[in-house]
């Protein structure tokens, strides 16, 4: 990022690497998150993330490599920095036992910065009541109960691990997406994994591609948006197979139509691309971009997208 020396960093990560019983899950992960920026972690099951986050979170150790957040190492000070830290993720690990104006109470005197008045609104908003029994509310009820406990101490950093995966599709787009816009309008940060890539393409401002435990592209939407652009071909005669052009990837072909993915980047110029019979340029989607770069659709948009055929992926 070029004014990245005048920005102050939330995260920044260098050379994370971690194994589990041998199998590389993060490999060398660099990673810098700008204080006040909506930041999309998204890739394929098992690509990394909530591992990456569990670092983050001083959940697990750095043990190749270093994570900082907010210059700190979260695994030497956690009492300090998890306060300023709200996190959620998609596991419903709250304690059952425990109705929910307990686990409010509970969190209050944890988080010296616990904005009850905020806490109020949040229960209203979410239709959640005190005296409601964990144990017998449903899953994403409990998720909204997560939610509220990450938010309403008014982090400087919210992360959010797959929160989407236990909030119906009302809660995520009138309540997640309302609650992301809010902390980003104060200039508070946001990290968010998510594989909704419409949801991530609606409140991220910059997006981190994580492919077999690496980091394989770090940019802003706005950066993503000049750089990249899809190719509509349609050649007189069929091919075979895709042709090869420097800097067009991700090729995936339906009845007499071929499209890529252009980036302009590797172009050495745009007359490189007169070879190929293109009939439309058009604006690059983050679920496009993503399938070129990685060969696959992610899990929860391939029923709604058309890129659900096997691609050819970047070189990465
Ligand atoms: N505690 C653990 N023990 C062994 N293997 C683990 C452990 N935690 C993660 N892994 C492995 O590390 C890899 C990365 O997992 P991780 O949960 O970070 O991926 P993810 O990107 O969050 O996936 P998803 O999108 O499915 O949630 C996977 O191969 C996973 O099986």
């Amino acid at each position: 990022m070029s004014d990245s020396i005048h920005t102050k960093v939330a995260v920044s990560v260098e050379g994370l690497s971690r194994s589990f019983r041998g199998k590389a899950a993060l490999s060398d992960v660099n990673l810098l998150i700008p204080e006040g920026s909506v930041f999309g972690l998204v890739g394929l099951n098992g690509a990394g993330k909530t591992t990456l986050i569990r670092h983050l979170m001083g959940l697990l150790k750095a043990k190749h490599g270093t994570v900082r957040v907010f210059g700190q190492n979260p695994v030497e000070s956690p009492d300090k920095l998890l306060k300023r830290v709200g996190y959620m993720t998609e596991e419903d690990s709250l304690p059952k036992w425990m109705r929910v104006g307990d686990m409010l109470d509970f969190s209050r005197a944890i988080y010296p910065s616990w904005d009850n008045a905020y806490c109020v609104e949040l229960c209203d908003m979410f239709g959640l009541t005190r005296t409601a029994k964990l144990s017998e509310m449903s899953k994403g009820q409990r998720a909204r109960v997560g939610l509220l406990i990450a938010i309403a101490h008014r982090p400087e950093l919210l992360i959010l691990d797959e929160p989407s995966s236990g909030l119906d599709p009302i809660a995520r787009s009138d309540i997640l997406e309302a609650i992301i816009r809010t902390v980003s309008e104060d200039g508070r940060t946001v990290l968010f994994s998510s594989h909704l890539l419409d949801e991530v393409d609606r409140v991220c401002d910059s997006v981190a591609l994580m492919l077999n435990g690496t980091i394989i592209e770090s940019i802003t939407v706005e950066k993503l948006e000049s750089r990249y652009s899809e190719i509509i071909c349609r050649p007189n005669e069929s091919w075979a197979h895709a042709p090869s052009v420097p800097g067009v990837f991700g090729w995936k072909s339906s009845v007499d139509e071929w499209s890529a993915v252009v980036d302009d980047t590797a172009l050495k110029d745009r007359s490189q691309l007169d070879a190929l019979p293109i009939t439309q340029t058009r604006d690059i989607s983050l679920l496009r971009w993503f399938a070129a770069r990685t060969g696959k659709v992610p899990v929860d948009d391939a029923n709604e997208s058309t890129a659900n055929d096997a691609e050819e992926p970047s070189h990465v």
